[in-house]
C-alpha cells in the first residue's frame, strides 16, 4: 500500500548506487579493480582509504563524468552510459579540489550555478538565500569567492551542490584541508543533510571523518575493497576492543618489539611507536611496566578504523 502521506520520505533499501565488477583503467594500469558497491537511500556511505586507492576514479564513474571500463553500474536505477545527464540532474557534486568562480561573489555561484538545471532566476534567487542560511554564509552573501577561508568555500561548494535540490550528493574528500574547527562545522551541515534525507556518498583518507559521518563504508585499498560494514562492525571484526600506544627514547622502536612479545593479541611496529592490541589497555601498561621497559610515553585509546586498515593491509591510512 502507498505512503498516504505524501511528504514523508520513505528510506527504503533501494540501491541508489548498484556496481557489480566495477572497473576503471588507465592503459593497462587499473585504478578500480572490480570492486561491487551497493548504496542505500538515506545513508550516508563512505569510500575510505589512502592516497591512490582509487576512490576519486570511483566517484567520477558514479557521477557520471568517467565511464566504467567494465562492469555493471546502476546510479538511480539508472544506466550511466544511457541516462548520464538525467542521472547528473539529480545528484550534487562536490569535488576534491574546490572550483568556485572567483570572478562571482558567493550568491552568484550558486545562482550562476542553477542556470545550469534551468532553475528560473527567482527560484534560484530564493534557493541561494536558503542555502547560504544552511551553510551559514549569508553574512557574506555579497562578497567574491577569493577572500573566503578554506572552511568557507568548501561550505559554499557544499552549498552549490545542493542547488538542484538532489537526492544524492557525491563528496570528494569533503574536508581535505580544513583545520579542525572547519571540519566539525562541515561535519555538521553533513549530518543535517543526512537528516534531511539525503544520501550521502564521500570520500576520505581520514578514519575520524569516516567514523564521524558515515553509516557503512568500504575500505580500498590499491582499487580493490578490502573489507566493508559498519564503522562498528569493521573495528569489532579487524581489531580489539583497546589499543596502546607506546613510545620508546630510542629511535629504533622495533627493538622492543620481541620484548613485547605475549602482551595482548598482536602488535605493530611502525617507525615512530608500537601499538598493543589488547582487550584491556591498563592491563597491558601494568604488563609492560613489569617487564621493565620504561616507555616514554603510554597511551592508552579505543581501537579505529585506522587500526582496522593498519591491520588489513600493514599500512597506516595517511602516510
Ligand atoms: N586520468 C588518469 N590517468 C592515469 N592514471 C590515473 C588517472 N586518474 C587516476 N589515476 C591513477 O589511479 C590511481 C587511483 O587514483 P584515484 O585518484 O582514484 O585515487 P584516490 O583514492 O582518490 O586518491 P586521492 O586521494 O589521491 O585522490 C592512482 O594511482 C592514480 O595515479
Amino acid at each position: 500500500m502507498s505512503d498516504p502521506r505524501p511528504n514523508v520520505v520513505r528510506v527504503s533499501d533501494e540501491s541508489l548506487v548498484h556496481a557489480r565488477g566495477l572497473v576503471k583503467r588507465f592503459g593497462d594500469f587499473a585504478a578500480v579493480d572490480g570492486i561491487d558497491v551497493d548504496v542505500r537511500r538515506g545513508e550516508a556511505f563512505g569510500f575510505l582509504g589512502p592516497n591512490g586507492a582509487g576512490k576519486s576514479s570511483t566517484m567520477r564513474m558514479v557521477g557520471c563524468v568517467s565511464p566504467p571500463s567494465a562492469g555493471v553500474l546502476r546510479i538511480l536505477g539508472m544506466d550511466p552510459a544511457r541516462s548520464g545527464s538525467r542521472i547528473r540532474a539529480r545528484l550534487g557534486v562536490c569535488p576534491q579540489v574546490d572550483n568556485l568562480d572567483p570572478e562571482l561573489t558567493v550568491r552568484e555561484n550558486l545562482t550562476a550555478y542553477a542556470r545550469f538545471f534551468g532553475i528560473s532566476r527567482r527560484v534560484a534567487r530564493q534557493r541561494a538565500a536558503e542555502l547560504l542560511d544552511f551553510v551559514q554564509l549569508s553574512d557574506r552573501a555579497s562578497s567574491r569567492v577569493e577572500p573566503l577561508s578554506g572552511g568557507m568555500k568548501r561550505r559554499l561548494t557544499i552549498a552549490r551542490s545542493l542547488v538542484n535540490e538532489p537526492e544524492m550528493v557525491l563528496l570528494d574528500e569533503p574536508t581535505t584541508g580544513l583545520d579542525p574547527q572547519a571540519r566539525h562545522l562541515v561535519w555538521e551541515r553533513l549530518f543535517r543533510l543526512k537528516q534531511q534525507g539525503v544520501t550521502l556518498v564521500l570520500t576520505t583518507h581520514y578514519m575520524d571523518e569516516a567514523e564521524q559521518l558515515c553509516d557503512r563504508l568500504v575500505v580500498m585499498d590499491g582499487g580493490r575493497i578490502v573489507a566493508q560494514g559498519t564503522p562498528r562492525e569493521l573495528i569489532e571484526r579487524y581489531s580489539t576492543r583497546e589499543v596502546v600506544e607506546l613510545r620508546f627514547p630510542v629511535p629504533d622502536q622495533g627493538a622492543y618489539g620481541e620484548k613485547l612479545a605475549g602482551v595482548g593479541e598482536r602488535l605493530e611496529v611502525l617507525p615512530d611507536r608500537i601499538l598493543l592490541y589488547v582487550a584491556d589497555g591498563d592491563e597491558a601498561v601494568a604488563e609492560v611496566h613489569r617487564r621493565s621497559l620504561g616507555p616514554s610515553s603510554a597511551l592508552v585509546r579505543r581501537s579505529s578504523l585506522e587500526d582496522v586498515f593498519l591491520h588489513l593491509t600493514g599500512r597506516t591510512l595517511v602516510d
